[in-house]
């Protein structure tokens, strides 16, 4: 011990003195596991220094320049003071996501959360044979195809029972309150779990015992990691034929990269699983009952007994990987209490540093109470969670907003939906409370509006309440705001960021089959796009027919559904389209002059410059470097505007352009005839000619695809993916099925899920998400071009 102790004295030394840890770590891998622990202990404590050192300077900082409003200090004063009682409230609430893979289990498994919290009385399944289908898939159309398509959110309370083991017998039952979003899986209604992840403060990400991480798994990753969204991980369908709880856990592990381990292990597996085996209590767990309502906790049995050792010493290893307590207690040789193992999984869950794993199966009523328990046990309540506003009122300085009922009020409208009451706008109120008839102010357009009904949300019932505290999600009607809108009281000018949009990847022209439809086709639309910011509605300029975009095949063709059932409006489709961009390979200069000056008031402007790749497919940049005021200021803004109308329509396709950068660098005016419109024209006229000469190209996007099926059908599907051109990134093969990762071309991707279908007896499914943008095939950029410009030249001769 004493060596080890030496050895983190002089790697505290070195690492604090001059980051020699680095150097050390290449020699990490081969030491002993306690000296490893002690290094990475070091390094943290050196970091968290520096991090704290770096954090008084920048408070510091902001207290010098802050000028504070009378309303921005009673809210610290109020801070200060937290009222116990309010503390307490908020220590039992849970704002939660289910998230996951298509068809992992999230509506099944939510399904079971309602009905052992006793907020419905009778279980119904996905596609069942009872026609009544899951509460929260409360669409039609969801229960028809057994998918989820909007994000559902309900509530109810969980009793967690007093656990000896924890040193909570004598306290009784804890019940929590637990807000809770149901999310669509499939990657075309991606916004939903989006704007989900957004405003919740925990998640349980959901994995198939046969599949385990999956393509959509790892988006739902990157989304939780984007809005630092903690999770509880739990392996479904245990009771499958291949189940393999395991393999889950190395995915997630090595897939997604954060540190898991299992805090279960499975009683029997496939159709022989019973139930589990808790190890931090060391306690077998098993729900019996009709519906598995009966939690039944006995002795581990006797032929898991080791297995379950096993399994337990792997966890407070990888929980000593992330957590100095349990690290030090690995130190001492000392097996760490249930108590402090349950803190620990607490700490680093809320972290973001490590996930617990549970397991069961939905659909046979097992082991989802532990999964309750957990979530209420490891993921935090609101007043753990850090949620920062931008204040407007002191150069967007970020402030922390506090989940306390006696603050200033402070909420984020995330969904918006259309109901037979008017529109229903979710908000999650992040401190403060809203009252029934009160007045909040939206933070974007400064409107005053009056709350006049609040309600909380049970899939499609509603429950109607006077007020909503700090920390949970309600929904309020009459309020006119689009999604991502900030509300606050009005004493404070606070607005926080909004989610992640996805830019559409596919459109189709779409019209009503019968003109005397057109008010209500009008109406749908509009209500479409107000609820989905992924829907887009335009007029084509040239056709002037209307064009819809989205996510997906899939995405689209539910609003042409949807159109027919809410609204009785039968549809005309085109072809789907692709989202092409247009870009630039080449250095090209330009001199351009517009001049007209016959009779009368004329136009007249000369600009000169370069235009460039940015050497990125990403944002478009215009620059100013005249010097010697050869262009007045307005007349510059002019041009910006022209550049900026350019790369909305290029010159190829019509598409939108990426990654070109135009410099004006010089240029003339006209004492009469210039004008802002004479050098926006100019522009745009010098944007076209340059663009042409500048190496263009088409941009198609290309999807990441991931296809699984059968083994039997590999061969077929191999051939089919050959033919429409994919590359082949990744094929994994399992027991029973394959799972393959490609890269393919939105183009020539059209249709493949009938043919899917076809090939591999319906047994296939796949993935499909935008990756990126590359070079259309010259043949394909050749055409589309030559389509472009008949198009244009027809329509020119037409007038
Ligand atoms: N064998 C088995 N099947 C399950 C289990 N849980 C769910 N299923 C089945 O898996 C299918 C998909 O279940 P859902 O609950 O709709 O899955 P989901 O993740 O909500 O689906 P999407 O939201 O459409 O992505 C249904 O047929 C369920 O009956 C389970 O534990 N075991």
């Amino acid at each position: 011990m004493r060596s080890v102790l030496s050895f983190r004295a002089s790697l505290r030394g070195a690492a604090l003195r001059n980051g020699e840890w680095t150097a050390c770590r290449r020699n990490f891998a081969s030491l002993p596991v306690q000296y490893r622990v002690v290094g990475q202990n070091c390094q943290r404590a050196s970091a968290q220094r520096q991090q704290r050192r770096w954090q008084s300077g920048a408070a510091a900082a902001v207290q010098e320049a802050a000028v504070q409003t009378p309303e921005e200090l009673s809210q610290e004063s109020i801070i200060s003071n937290l009222d116990p009682a309010e503390a307490a409230r908020l220590e039992k609430v849970r704002n939660i996501g289910i998230a996951a893979h298509i068809d992992s289990g999230k509506t099944t498994a939510t399904e079971r959360v309602l009905f052992y919290t006793g907020r419905i009385n009778d279980i119904h399944e996905v596609r069942g044979r009872d026609a009544v289908g899951a509460k929260m898939d409360s669409m039609d159309l969801e229960r028809e195809k057994g998918i989820t398509i909007q994000s559902a959110a309900t509530f109810c309370d969980w009793v967690v029972n007093e656990r000896a083991e924890y040193g909570k017998a004598g306290q009784g039952e804890e019940k929590y309150h637990i807000n809770l979003i149901d999310t669509p899986g499939h990657i075309d209604f991606t916004i939903e779990v989006e704007r989900a992840l957004r405003v919740l403060d925990g998640a349980v990400m959901i994995l198939c015992a046969v599949s385990g991480v999956q393509s959509q798994t790892v988006t739902v990753d990157r989304q939780m990691r984007r809005y630092n969204v903690p999770r509880i991980s739990f392996v479904n369908k245990m009771d499958r034929a291949g189940a393999n709880p395991w393999k889950a856990i190395d995915g997630i592990n090595h897939k997604l990269r954060i540190p898991a381990a299992a805090v279960q292990v499975p009683i029997g597996m496939e159709d022989e699983f019973k139930g589990v085996v808790d190890l931090i209590r060391m306690k077998a767990i098993y729900s019996e009952g009709n519906n598995g309502e009966v939690v039944r906790e006995a002795e581990v049995p006797d032929d898991l007994r080791e297995f379950a050792q096993e399994k337990r010493r792997k966890l407070i290893e990888t929980l000593a990987d992330v957590d100095d307590e349990i690290a030090n207690a690995f130190l001492d040789e000392r097996t760490p209490s249930p108590t402090e193992i349950q803190a620990a999984i607490r700490r680093a869950t809320i972290s973001l540093k490590f996930t617990p794993v549970l397991m069961g199966s939905a659909l046979a009523d097992k082991s989802i109470q532990p999964m309750l328990d957990a979530v209420c046990d490891y993921l935090p309540n609101p007043s753990e969670v850090e949620n920062l506003a931008l204040d407007r009122r002191r150069s967007e300085t970020p402030v922390k907003l506090v989940s306390y009922n006696s603050l200033p009020f402070v909420g984020l409208a995330f969904k918006l939906e259309e109901s037979n009451f008017g529109q229903l706008t979710y908000i999650r109120v992040y401190q403060g409370q809203i009252r029934k008839g009160q007045t909040v102010v939206n933070a974007r357009t400064g409107q005053k509006v009056k709350i006049p009904r609040i309600v909380r949300m049970h899939s499609n019932e509603m429950e109607q309440v006077q007020e909503i505290g700090a920390g949970e999600i309600c929904a309020v009607f009459g309020v006119d705001c689009a999604s991502g809108d900030t509300f606050t009281d009005g004493g404070l000018g606070y607005s926080m960021t909004s989610m992640f949009v996805p830019d559409p990847v596919i459109s189709l022209s779409i019209r009503p089959k019968q003109t005397k439809d057109t008010p209500n086709f009008s109406k749908a639309m509009a209500r479409f796009q107000r609820e989905d910011p992924t829907f887009r509605v335009h007029v084509d300029t040239e056709s002037g027919e209307s064009i819809i975009s989205g996510m997906g095949e899939l995405h689209l063709s539910i609003y042409v559904e949807r159109m027919k059932r809410e609204y009785g409006v039968e549809v005309v489709t085109g072809q789907p389209q692709v989202a092409y961009r247009e870009t630039l390979t080449e250095r090209v200069e330009f001199d351009h002059l517009l001049k007209k000056q016959t009779g009368g008031a004329g136009d007249y402007a000369r600009v000169m410059g370069w235009m460039e790749p940015t050497g990125q497919l990403g944002e478009n940049k215009f620059e100013n470097q005249v010097t010697g005021g050869t262009i007045d200021e307005k007349y510059l803004f002019a041009c910006e505007k022209g550049f900026n109308d350019s790369c909305r329509e290029g010159p190829l396709l019509g598409h939108k352009v990426l990654g070109t950068h135009m410099v004006v660098n010089d240029g003339a005016t006209h004492m009469t005839d210039s004008s802002e419109h004479a050098f926006r024209t100019a522009t745009i006229q010098a944007f076209r000619q340059a663009f042409r000469k500048a190496g263009p190209q088409v941009l198609e996007p290309l999807m990441k695809t991931v296809v699984s099926a059968p083994n039997e059908f590999q061969g077929n599907i191999v051939g089919i993916l050959n033919k429409r051109n994919a590359t082949i990134h990744d094929t994994e093969i399992g027991p029973e099925d394959f799972t393959l990762t490609a890269d393919c071309s939105l183009n020539s991707m059209f249709g493949f899920s009938s043919q899917l279908r076809a090939a591999s007896q319906g047994k296939g499914e796949f993935s499909m998400e935008f990756s990126h943008y590359a070079p259309a095939p010259m043949q394909l950029q050749k055409e589309l071009v030559a389509k472009h410009e008949k198009a244009r030249l027809e329509k020119i001769s037409k007038k």
